[in-house]
């Protein structure tokens, strides 16, 4: 393990376990349904690719590229939008899919911008969240691993764009990030 982590938080084994569970969840409540899925870049990327090989369902997979952490390891707030679907949502049965709900203020801004745009669903998957830190409340309905309130960086999470490539999900040692 690099001297940068502190310790292996989840494993890749037990990423791997979740979201085949999570996917057998999806599966069944998504049978019959049109699905799209839509993942957060660039975090998500890891459990969208994951995920997606998981599912059985027919789906299509789209993407958006928003932005509130910059190099920090604390939430700006003002979410960007860097890179908007190519889809049109509107009756579609969406399903977003994200890394990491921490204060969770990106996914409720991403939430009121994709329900004004009209599908005929809205559901939230995550592979992690941290209830500890929530700033607003978010129904979430499939949920990965509830985490404690530390800063987690692999499997698509980074700092200062790094560790994204990382099997596992680990906690920083405070040196790193000056702590
Ligand atoms: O619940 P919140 O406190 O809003 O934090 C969660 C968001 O922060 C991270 O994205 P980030 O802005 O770091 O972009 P990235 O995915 O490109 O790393 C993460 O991927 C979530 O989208
Ligand atoms: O704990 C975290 N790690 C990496 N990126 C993040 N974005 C929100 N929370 C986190
Ligand atoms: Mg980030």
């Amino acid at each position: 393990m690099s001297a940068d982590l502190e310790k292996v938080l989840i494993t890749k084994e037990e990423i791997d376990a979740k979201l085949a569970e999570l996917a057998g969840a999806i599966d069944q409540d998504y049978a019959g349904r049109d699905l799209l899925i839509i993942g957060v870049l660039k975090g998500a990327v890891m459990v969208m690719a994951d995920l997606a090989r998981a599912l059985a369902s027919p789906l299509t997979m789209d993407w958006m590229a928003i932005s509130s952490y910059g190099a920090g390891t604390k939430s700006s707030g003002v979410v960007r939008i860097l890179k908007d679907l190519d889809t049109d949502i509107v009756g579609r049965h969406v399903l977003i899919v994200e890394d990491i709900i921490d204060s969770g203020l990106t996914l409720s801004w991403l939430l009121s911008n994709l329900t004004s745009r009209g599908p005929a669903s809205l559901q939230v998957c995550t592979l992690l969240r941290k209830p500890e830190a929530a700033k607003v409340a978010i129904d979430v309905k499939y949920v990965g691993f509830d985490i404690p309130n530390e800063f987690v960086v692999g499997y698509g999470l980074d700092y200062a764009e790094k560790y994204r490539n990382l099997p596992f999900v680990g906690t920083l040692a405070p040196h790193v990030y000056g702590g």
